[in-house]
């Protein structure tokens, strides 16, 4: 039987501690946030010696926020990151670029539905990421006004938690999930009991 239960990431991780943390709970992918305007700015070197301590089998994304090429490209370098995400105002060039380098995790707002769908789909080394307005905020957004624009192989993120992640997958049936803000003791640091249940939700969910 195959599993299929969307992947999870682990965003805002600041430390060795918590990426071993979320890597032994079950995480398919941990996020480092390298936008300086927020809450859960990692450094490269710490991201990249907490992606070291977790081996190969899970996925280090390098998180932006309407940064330059030069920054992303560097910064992911200098982490050792395997994906990046993108969030902001960025051309459609900005972010092919990138995915000449790294798988994209391309994050739009709901109001960039339909047309981001059809503009990425079938374009190769880009996942569309569908998040709040406001990333890193914990605001979940209105899964049954989605349904019909949420395009097939889209990630879903934005106030995801575990008591509400399993109602998401239902509705949506993301490829993937993605959370921060409700999986924390405080802004930068985990909670290992929220990070555990958050996946265990999400492996015990029927899409
Ligand atoms: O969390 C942040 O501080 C952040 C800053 C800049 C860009 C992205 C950020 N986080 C992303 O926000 C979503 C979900 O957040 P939440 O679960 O609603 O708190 C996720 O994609 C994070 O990678």
């Amino acid at each position: 039987m195959p599993d299929l239960s969307p992947q999870v990431k682990v965003c805002g991780t600041t430390s060795v501690h918590d990426a071993v943390l979320s890597a032994q709970a079950g995480a398919d992918a941990l996020g480092f946030i390298f936008a300086p305007v927020s809450k859960r700015l990692v450094s490269p070197d710490v991201a990249r010696e907490a992606g070291l301590s977790v081996g190969p089998a899970v996925a280090r994304v390098g998180v932006f926020l309407d940064q330059g090429l030069n920054e992303v490209l560097r910064t992911a370098e200098a982490a050792r990151v395997s994906a990046v995400q993108l969030h902001g105002s960025l051309s459609e060039t900005f972010v092919r670029t990138v995915a000449d380098f790294y798988p994209v995790l391309r994050v739009v707002r709901p109001d960039e539905l339909p047309a981001a769908g059809m503009r990425w789909q079938d374009v190769p080394g880009v996942t569309l990421m569908l998040d709040a307005p406001q990333p890193g905020g914990g605001v979940p957004l209105d899964w049954d006004r989605l349904r019909q624009t949420f395009p097939p192989g889209t990630w879903l993120a934005g106030g995801l938690g575990p008591w509400n992640v399993a109602e998401a997958i239902r509705v949506l049936r993301p490829a993937g999930v993605d959370a921060v803000s409700h999986l924390e003791a405080r802004p930068g640091v985990k909670d290992l009991a929220k990070v555990t249940a958050f996946i265990a939700a999400v492996r015990a969910s029927t899409p």
